[in-house]
């Protein structure tokens, strides 16, 4: 069945093409435009006020997984894609509930546009263009080589953020990452009034390790602190590397009894655990430095004030905490 043209066209084009065209020039006319269209790589198709399918050219037909010979409601058409797996995509456990979603957006605007994934992998950008009469003339273009440059720039932007925040050798977050998250903490527990504690965290005789064990040990016993800290942390607690064996421990909303108690808990769990199974003699001893934010702080005062801290600790014999009140 093709009833593009019904016997009193109130389209526009077709008014007109009927009106100063004569007869035989509007049918080369028309055979024209559907030899284009049936060679297009455009898809394009034309539903009737009922929503039924009154023409589709083959990339459309092809899209849909459609029958030469078919003319079905667009609900048909789509109930067919869901329960054959070809055609549009429809990821939905319950195909009727996303036929009531999706009609509350069909015929409510004369234009729109939408993209769908095909079951072959393609991805169409669809236009709809609909007429006063409720007539329906969709045109999809295939975007899929542009969704697949889209997926690779998500991808490239993912890895940048990736590589701006993380660490490469622990795989927590690094020195940038935690000063600008100190920066947005200390700004929050100003404002709100709240506890926030820093801790300067220095592994003990790193240079030893090395030298005695070799760098690549001393790499181990770098990842071995910060999946271990990691572990002991509450969701809200964060850990960044701020050099080569030196961390910075954020712990907002805990007072500074709190943080003392939670860093020993963490120097003995830490200490007391085989690190590298092949050296069982190698332990992981830290000195930390802690402060608490004070009304009148920035970022570099509470810093110095924990360096300062985790220097006094290093001073009394290292593997151990000294915590200066802010
Ligand atoms: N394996 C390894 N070593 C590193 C890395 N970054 C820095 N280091 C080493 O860490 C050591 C730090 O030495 P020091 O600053 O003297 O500190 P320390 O030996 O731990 O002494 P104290 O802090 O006083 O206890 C140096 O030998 C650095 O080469 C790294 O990524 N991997």
């Amino acid at each position: 069945m093709l009833n593009i043209f019904p016997s009193n066209p109130a389209d526009g084009t077709l008014s007109h093409l009927s009106s100063t065209l004569p007869q035989d020039v509007r049918e080369k006319l028309i055979n024209m435009l559907l030899t284009c269209l049936a060679g297009s790589e455009l898809a394009v198709a034309l539903y009737d006020p009922d929503d039924r399918l009154q023409f589709a050219n083959p990339a459309f037909r092809d899209a849909y997984a459609l029958a030469s010979d078919t003319y079905p409601t667009w609900e048909e058409m789509l109930r067919n894609c869901y329960s054959t797996g070809k055609g549009a995509v429809i990821e939905s456990d319950d195909i009727d509930a996303w036929f009531a979603d999706i009609s509350t957006r069909r015929r409510c605007a004369r234009d729109r546009a939408f993209e769908i994934d095909l079951a072959d992998g393609r991805w169409l950008r669809i236009t709809e263009s609909m007429s006063p009469e409720g007539w329906l003339l969709l045109v999809a273009s295939d975007i899929t080589r542009l969704k697949l440059n889209e997926r690779l720039l998500e991808r490239a932007r993912d890895s940048a953020i990736h590589a701006s925040q993380i660490d490469p050798l622990t795989g927590g977050y690094n020195r940038r990452f935690i000063f600008s998250r100190l920066d947005e903490m200390l700004k929050n527990a100003q404002t709100t009034c709240t506890p926030l504690i820093v801790a300067v965290i220095d592994l003990d005789h790193f240079k030893d390790i090395n030298d005695t064990y070799g760098h690549l040990v001393g790499d181990c016993l770098l990842q071995h602190f910060v999946a271990e800290t990691q572990r002991n942390l509450r969701q809200t607690d964060l850990l960044g590397r701020i050099g080569g064996e030196e961390f910075l421990l954020l712990l907002p909303e805990t007072s500074l009894p709190d943080a003392m108690q939670m860093v020993e808990r963490l120097r003995h769990a830490i200490g007391n655990t085989v690190a590298l199974p092949e050296w069982p003699e190698v332990r992981c001893n830290f000195s930390a430095g802690l402060t608490g934010a004070g009304p009148a702080d920035t970022v570099s005062s509470l810093f110095q004030r924990a360096d300062q801290a985790v220097y006094g600790a290093k001073q009394n014999g290292r593997n151990r905490q000294v915590a200066i009140p802010s």
